[in-house]
């Protein structure tokens, strides 16, 4: 498949790169208004151009990882030379009924939420699509499961995915960064700090996956009696650890929905 990627910025490269690193059955191109920044792409294969319009008679697939406000333009610009090409839209908040009322129905269209570890072949890409369209869905889905993993949700649930799948990204970062900084306050130099509190949570995260379980069968794991680990948990529970998680996650939705 030729997938056409339209905004070559955070997450259109990191789709790109993924493509290009773990999915050598489909090709990318990638368009962007100011390509200095993103020429290095042509490295891996990935033909870059500032014209939209440039490589999409070939694509298959146009995904657009554009900001909300610039959809209107690039549609206006795309649909007159695309034909039945399916279009897959990134852009957080702007539902299938939305966009299939900007492509006056005559376009196949599917919603993707991937985050920006699709360039490691680690996102988690929640998908969603009318059933009208499974069969153009298909190859997209099959896509992203080569860079990561690529459920297929209910679209109502998508904001929910955008806050939990993609702004997940940032929280888990904070969640690093935090740790870090507590590291070097109890004797560890930045880097070393930074390296263990990411290989701890890349193993947890493995462990999770892998086993299958709830996480707090993993904590009993963890959790001496009397010991050190429990008793900061209990610290940092006393001080809103999961409380202020869930509602920075309800806050972020509330934000997308508008
Ligand atoms: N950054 C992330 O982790 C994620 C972002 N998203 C969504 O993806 C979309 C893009 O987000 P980012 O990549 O962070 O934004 P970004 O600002 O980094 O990328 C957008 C790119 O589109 C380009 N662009 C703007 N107008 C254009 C046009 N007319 N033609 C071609 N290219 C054009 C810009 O130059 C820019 O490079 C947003 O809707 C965002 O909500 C979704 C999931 C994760
Ligand atoms: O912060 C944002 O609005 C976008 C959507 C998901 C990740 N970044």
């Amino acid at each position: 498949m030729k997938v056409h990627i339209i905004g070559g910025g955070n997450l259109g490269v990191s789709i790109a790169l993924g493509i290009a690193k773990f999915s050598k059955n489909n090709q990318v191109t990638v368009t962007r208004r100011n390509i200095a920044s993103i020429q290095y792409l042509s490295e891996y294969g990935i033909a870059v151009s500032n014209d939209n319009k440039h490589n999409i008679q070939e694509a298959d697939v146009v995904i657009l990882t554009i900001k909300p406000y610039q959809v209107d333009t690039v549609l206006a610009e795309i649909l007159p030379v695309i034909q039945d090409k399916t279009i897959a839209s990134a852009v957080s908040g702007l539902s299938l009924d939305v966009l299939q009322t900007k492509t006056n129905y005559e376009y196949p269209v599917v919603r993707i939420m991937p985050n920006i570890a699709a360039q490691f072949g680690e996102s988690a890409t929640c998908i969603s699509f009318p059933e009208k369209y499974a069969a153009n869905a298909s190859p997209i889905v099959d896509l992203f499961q080569d860079l990561g993993t690529a459920p297929v949700i209910d679209e109502k649930l998508m904001d929910a995915a955008t806050v939990l799948g993609a702004c997940g990204t940032a929280y888990a970062l904070r969640y690093i960064r935090a740790s870090m900084q507590a590291g070097i306050e109890i004797g560890f130099d930045s880097n070393t700090a930074l390296a263990i509190a990411a290989q701890t949570v890349k193993g947890a995260a493995k462990m999770l996956l892998e086993e299958k379980v709830h996480p707090e069968q993993l904590i009993d794991r963890v959790t001496t009696p009397q010991g050190c680990t429990i008793v900061g948990l209990n610290e940092m529970e006393h001080n809103g650890f999961s409380s202020s998680l869930i509602k920075g996650i309800k806050t972020s939705l509330k934000q997308i929905k508008g």
